[in-house]
């Protein structure tokens, strides 16, 4: 049963809904219940992950060997048959991505305070062995205190030599990679870094990039050259740095440690950078020791050696909570019991971190007795509306499939109608990501490396499934009342997803870029290219509706949402909620977009030719000065920004 893919995680977290969803997971808000405190747990469907899976290995073993303060802390994995939770560091500021596009560009001394922190999470890293590799704004969270965090070490490489191994495997960000990478060519993971890093500073300076093109070719003739524009605002100080970090030969790039004392990054600071860790895992701290001790009414002495173990299980998870209680002043207390008895998880395979011992104890009792579900599944598509599926083309294991360059036409059957071949209900079951009916081989992270051997795998040998749409003929269906309950539901909400998760790539290889290449060029008039944000507001700003009162919404019979201003709702003066939902249903197909309406929130997905989906969004119209709240749910934070530039540029026109 599903339930029971949920049961251990449910045992000690509330999951809320979801704040974002990358190429392979969907993560959630919750709240770890003995402690209280707001965690992420980013959820994984192992059979979506398929070869895929060593990745969220890599991941996950990067993320236990890295403590550090500006890198997202790892608290709990639990593995089940089918799903891998991983349990994180809240960060509730969002992306610095979506920051940037807020402020157009930052100040001097803010990208100073933010890209310090950057070099401090980097040079930590490089000094452990790791490279990160997806170095981008994307992969850069901040938390309520305005501190960065580096999430997403799917792609990073410990070279066994050292950093002074040679790397040869293409993966991250074409914006955003080395002209050594993008040549094919062998290369260091942390001169890569450094040119990323390059690119960051770039972006936070000048709210653009310093590379960039709808064309994928054009794009690496344009990295490979290290030619940028210096805008007039950058001072002869960042022209320096960024001409160190942004050099083609990267033997002649600057080095972290040169970076840690350089001129710009101390200036009015007088410090270099501290990149040492201010974690303290070497000694466990004794009040944390003492409050799980008398919870799990064991001796310190006890307590200190299963934590020692760090297992990231339950207690590993607990710990690091509390200690975070701790650090900020708050009481080092539990809310409840630490419930060391399992629920009745029936894994196929062993936990990757959990205690396995009790599991294995308690596994055969409860899985005799465990036969009611406690919570109702919900499928939020009626009949009528259940989306026929079928199977994605399926590129054979072995060989190396690309993403056809197909992408890099402008060709709209690439948008063209889903294929229609329609799904058997008990293939629908099959590949839902969240599904229980999944079958065929599953693996587990313990056996992802048969040969004890860690490869970036080629991402390209799924076996991908797609969803079809509704859309296909009409373009507009309304979201059910039960999704729009379902959204607020904990628990059983995650069978009733719009957007199981789908299988897309995690390693952004180079050629797989070419997704960034789907897109309608610009108009002169409409291309604002200087600019990699601000567009988009500037075309909120410029939406003039007519005024229409009292235009009802199919399910939103309350009206738009008041929301204050935040860092992704873009204030819109003289316009009418109705009028200008209204328009920007008329202009997402016009971008080869399918989209689905509830009430005042729009979700836009647009596929590639494999019908895998590349970019799913919500805009959502709001009330008050009107505005638009904007969020990326999937895909490219550029492709993102390009599409509802693209929206809003029409709807001004
Ligand atoms: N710890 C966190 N706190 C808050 N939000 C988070 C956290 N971790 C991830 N997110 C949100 O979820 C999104 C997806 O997470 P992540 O990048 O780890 O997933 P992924 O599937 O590995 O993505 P990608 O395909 O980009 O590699 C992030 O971009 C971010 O918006």
């Amino acid at each position: 049963m599903v339930v029971e893919e949920y049961n251990e995680i449910a045992r000690h977290y509330r999951i809320k809904e979801t704040v974002g969803s990358g190429g392979f997971a969907k993560v959630k808000r919750a709240v770890h219940l003995p402690t209280g405190e707001t965690v992420a747990i980013k959820i994984m469907d192992k059979v979506a992950l398929g070869a895929d899976l060593p990745r969220v290995k890599t991941e996950i073993e990067a993320m236990k060997n890295l403590h550090h303060h500006h890198i997202c802390r790892l608290y709990q994995v639990v593995e089940t048959s089918r799903k891998i939770f991983m349990v994180l560091e809240y960060c509730s500021g969002g992306e610095l991505f979506d920051y940037i596009v807020q402020r157009d560009r930052l100040s001097e001394i803010e990208s100073r305070a933010f890209f310090r922190q950057i070099v401090s999470a980097v040079t930590y890293m490089h000094y452990l062995g790791y490279a990160h590799r997806d170095l981008k704004p994307e992969n850069l969270l901040i938390d309520d205190e305005q501190n960065l965090k580096l999430i997403d070490f799917g792609l990073c490489a410990k070279p066994k030599g050292g950093m002074s191994d040679q790397l040869y495997t293409c993966c991250g960000s074409p914006a955003y990679a080395a002209p050594e990478l993008i040549a094919g060519k062998s290369y260091m993971g942390n001169e890569a870094d450094l040119w990323s890093m390059g690119v960051l500073l770039y972006a936070l300076l000048n709210g653009f990039l310093p590379f960039d093109d709808d064309n994928i070719g054009m794009l690496y003739r344009k990295i490979k050259s290290g030619k940028y524009d210096t805008p007039d605002w950058l001072s002869s100080e960042s022209l320096i740095l960024l001409k160190q970090l942004l050099q083609v030969d990267p033997k002649r790039r600057i080095t972290v440690d040169e970076l840690l004392n350089h001129v710009w990054i101390t200036k009015e600071m007088g410090v270099p950078v501290e990149w040492n860790s201010k974690y303290q895992t070497s000694v466990l701290d004794d009040d944390v020791v003492t409050e799980m001790s008398v919870h799990r009414k064991v001796s310190r002495e006890t307590m200190k050696a299963e934590l020692e173990k760090w297992n990231y299980d339950y207690l590993t998870a607990a710990y690091f909570l509390l200690l975070k209680k701790k650090t900020s002043g708050r009481p080092v207390r539990l809310q409840m019991t630490l419930d060391s008895e399992p629920h009745p998880v029936v894994p196929t395979t062993r936990l990757l971190s959990c205690s396995v011992v009790y599991k294995e104890t308690f596994n055969t009792i409860h899985a005799t007795l465990y036969t009611l579900p406690k919570i109702i599944i919900r499928m939020y598509f009626s009949e009528s509306t259940k989306k026929p599926l079928r199977k994605a083309r399926t590129p054979r294991p072995g060989k190396k499939t690309r993403q056809p360059l197909a992408r890099n036409h402008r060709d709209n059957s690439l948008y063209g109608p889903p294929p229609s071949e329609p799904m058997s209900r008990k293939n629908y079951y099959r590949r839902d990501s969240d599904g229980d009916t999944l079958d065929g081989d599953v693996w587990s992270l313990e056996n992802c490396f048969p040969h004890g051997k860690q490869q970036c795998p080629e991402s390209d040998k799924h076996s991908w499934t797609k969803e079809t749409t509704p859309l296909k003929n009409s373009p507009c269906l309304p979201f059910t009342d039960d999704y729009r309950k379902s959204l607020n539901m904990e628990m059983a909400n995650y069978e009733s997803q719009s957007n199981p998760l789908s299988p897309e790539r995690k390693c952004k290889s180079v050629d797989d870029s070419l997704h960034t290449a789907h897109f309608e060029p610009m108009t002169p008039s409409k291309q604002k290219k200087s600019r990699m944000f601000g567009s988009f507001e500037r075309g909120l700003d410029k939406m003039k509706m007519i005024l229409t009162p009292g235009r009802k919404r199919l399910g939103s019979d309350s009206g738009p949402r008041k929301i204050k201003a935040s860092y992704n709702v873009s204030n819109i003066n003289r316009c009418e909620a109705a009028l200008l939902l209204d328009e920007l249903k008329r202009i997402i197909p016009t971008k080869h977009m399918e989209f689905k309406e509830n009430g005042y929130v729009v979700r836009c997905q647009m596929r590639d030719d494999f019908g895998k989906v590349v970019l799913d969004f919500e805009l959502e119209v709001c009330h008050g000065l009107c505005g638009v709240r904007r969020k990326r749910l999937k895909g490219d934070a550029f492709v993102y920004k390009r599409v509802c530039e693209g929206i809003l540029a029409d709807v001004d026109s």
